[in-house]
């Protein structure tokens, strides 16, 4: 599997995730978003963290309409694996490929910390490692994380609920909810389950190095699934 991880001017994620794919033996590079014909032709797409076009309007609004958002979307109808990792969420929200929008934290502040997540899917490529209820630790780092469903029953209903913030119990508590996400949200699925957005980084969680491995487990959806 080679993977596309999308550059924006202002992405700061892109050499990070490449990187920490390769780690686990997945194929990935940087892949500059006026390269439209590469991204077509990824087996995954990785929408990376950072702040394209200095979030103007609001953040992902302008990297949402580029023109390689069509490829993206394309490998998505195609059922490839894609991730939005935090400003990568924020765009799939701005395309519609994802339900939902991403809002100015409730504090008003840019946090940056360690957090707690709860498995809530584990019918994605991206959790299919893990049993529903585990829980990890994968930092955040955004200012408009604050994710708000479209229709929250519906996410619920369909099982599209990825992530959610918890505390050292595994309960979604409003304390360990950093930003005022609804129901304690922290990542959704989208498409036929293939996509998914997140607003954690789990490419800061893929070395001991880091204080924590957990996010290897996640980006490894896009390894073979034969490979356990
Ligand atoms: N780390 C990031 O991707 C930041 C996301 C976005 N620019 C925000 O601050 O909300």
């Amino acid at each position: 599997m080679t993977v596309a991880v999308v550059s924006f001017g202002g992405s700061n994620c892109d050499r990070d995730v490449a990187k920490a794919l390769r780690r686990i033996d997945v194929p990935a590079d940087t892949v500059w978003y006026k390269d439209e014909e590469e991204v077509a032709d990824a087996d995954g797409v990785v929408l990376p963290g950072g702040f394209s076009y200095g979030d103007y309007l609001r953040a992902g609004a302008m990297a949402a309409r580029t023109p390689v958002m069509e490829r993206v979307r394309n490998r998505v109808d195609d059922g490839a694996p894609v991730l939005g990792i935090c400003n990568g969420a924020q765009i799939l929200c701005e395309s519609d490929v994802v339900q939902g929008a991403y809002a100015q934290n409730l504090s008003a502040r840019f946090r940056c910390e360690p957090v707690r997540l709860r498995v809530e899917t584990t019918d994605t490529p991206f959790t299919r490692r893990f049993d529903e209820g585990d829980t990890v630790e994968i930092p955040i780092a955004h200012a408009e994380g604050r994710y708000v469903p479209d229709d929250l029953d519906a996410l619920i209903d369909d099982d599209r609920v990825l992530f959610r913030y918890v505390d050292e119990n595994g309960e979604p508590t409003d304390e360990a909810n950093p930003n005022g996400s609804v129901d304690n949200i922290a990542g959704i699925v989208g498409g036929s389950r293939n996509v998914a957005a997140m607003m954690p980084h789990p490419e800061r969680a893929s070395h001991p190095l880091l204080g924590t491995d957990d996010g290897l487990d996640v980006l490894a959806g896009f390894s073979d699934p034969s490979d356990g």
